[in-house]
């Protein structure tokens, strides 16, 4: 299990006012939210962690709290404010996770202030140090897929100190193991002369030294990437998922969603791509899977849609709002005009919003995923990167590439197609996944 977010006291609710309280009612026009069921328990063949898992949230997983944890261990105290948001529906999510869902659900704002350790404010977290530490068995298994992931990627540069000498040889071999690794020119470069100045000041003599070294520069080098994802500081968290087509959107935020869920959160999902039934049919499986509910559209305006998704979601206290949009190529201007069109709808429909613009990018793209993050935050001012398909990829140095010349942080990793095989980035580990 993991927890990959923070939640923010709320601000002593605003709008609380009128739940709507069946899933649709959905102001405006077509939209249809739909329920996500009744969903039993385990659908069909969900991905490997939804049977192995929810212990529900326990809030010990790295340098994420876990505020819903709090909530549901303890059940919040009588939640004295009238409070804010009272969850209408019941809440489908929670079905599935009593524990921690029930709980924070019908009293968001005060439990978090009841939330023992939270009122931490938030943002950005000096990550690393405490995340071993916390990390349970769990992270321990997650750290084993992400090295097995980026075997291919680290195999040729660790070939590279398995000689005996640290000499110029030694360097030209790692140059061209790191480019090869798609780490860019420039990040490259900038790791070759730092490692040369700390190998001097260290006075290391066995190249297995140099290894050493070159995970420190390059966990340096990752670490403005490193943030967490805040959820509860608005409600609710508006997020809009960007991304070319067959990125890792959908199963990111399948995922997203599951883990939010099992974390207390009540998620409400948009399906803004209008146009390709499948992908509203697999965002609807999602939904299904973790019990939450949908809003959807057949055709019509992706941006309509996300509006009523946010207003749907305001009303009904929902605690996220993710939004998935249609893959698109940052060269098709059109497309990304209609990006840029959901992303100022969703700003009338909540003037705060979006707080959070995700780009997923598939980490098989190497230095392509540059480009499509440079693209995609000149157009849309991403917040974080969710970055997908990282088992099995010989490009694993992106990462670094992305550091260098665009260091939009990364919330979220994945190594796989199962639930839990996303997880939240972490400049030392995945420095030393790297280098095998
Ligand atoms: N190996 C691996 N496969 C992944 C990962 N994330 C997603 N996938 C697979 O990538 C494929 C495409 O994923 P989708 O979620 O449909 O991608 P999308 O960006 O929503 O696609 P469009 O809606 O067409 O734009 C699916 O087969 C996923 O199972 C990952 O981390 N590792």
């Amino acid at each position: 299990m993991f927890s990959f977010f923070k939640k923010k006291s709320p601000p002593p609710s605003a709008d609380a006012a009128t739940p709507s309280t069946t899933p649709s009612a959905t102001p405006g026009a077509a939209p249809t939210p739909v329920p996500a069921t009744q969903a039993p328990a385990q659908p069909a063949q969900p991905p490997a962690a939804a049977s192995a898992a929810p212990a529900p949230a326990a809030g010990a997983f790295g340098w994420l709290r876990n505020p819903f944890a709090g909530k549901s261990a303890a059940p919040p105290a009588p939640a004295s404010a009238p409070t804010s948001v009272p969850e209408p529906a019941p809440a489908p999510a929670n079905t599935q996770a009593p524990a921690p869902i029930s709980a924070p659900v019908s009293a968001p704002a005060p439990a978090s202030a009841a939330a023992p350790a939270a009122p931490a404010p938030i943002a950005a977290e000096p990550a690393a140090p405490a995340q071993a530490a916390a990390a349970p068995a769990e992270r321990k298994g997650w750290l084993d897929r992400l090295k097995a992931g980026l075997r291919k990627t680290g195999s040729s540069i660790a070939s590279v100190f398995t000689g005996t000498q640290i000499d110029d040889a030694l360097y030209d071999e790692l140059e061209e193991a790191l480019l090869l690794a798609d780490t860019g020119v420039q990040a490259t470069q900038r790791l070759l002369t730092e490692l040369r100045r700390r190998v001097k000041e260290s006075k290391a003599t066995e190249p297995a030294a140099v290894k050493a070294l070159l995970a420190d520069a390059l966990t340096e080098l990752l670490r403005p990437l490193e943030k967490p994802l805040v959820i509860g500081e608005h409600q609710p968290t508006v997020i809009m998922v960007v991304g070319v087509n067959g990125a890792g959107k959908t199963t990111s935020i399948g995922k997203l969603t599951w883990h939010l869920a099992h974390e207390g959160a009540h998620v409400l999902l948009a399906a803004a791509d209008t146009f390709r039934a499948a992908a509203r049919e697999q965002l609807g499986v999602w939904a299904d899977r973790n019990m939450v509910e949908i809003v959807s559209q057949e055709g019509g305006d992706p941006a309509a849609v996300s509006f009523d998704a946010v207003q749907a979601g305001k009303a009904r206290g929902k605690d996220v709002v993710l939004v998935d949009t249609a893959g698109r190529l940052p060269t098709q201007l059109h497309l990304m005009e209609e990006l840029k069109k959901i992303r100022r709808v969703i700003t009338k429909a909540e003037p705060t919003a979006p707080h959070e613009v995700l780009l997923v990018i598939d980490g098989n793209t190497g230095q392509n995923a540059l480009a499509q993050v440079r693209a995609f935050d000149d157009a849309l001012q991403l917040t974080g990167l969710i970055v997908t398909k990282l088992d099995g990829t010989a490009k694993g140095g992106v990462l670094a590439a992305i550091a260098q010349e665009r260091p939009v942080p990364v919330y979220f990793i994945g190594v796989g197609e199962k639930l839990e095989d996303l997880e939240t980035f972490d400049a030392r580990e995945f420095a030393q996944a790297l280098l095998g």
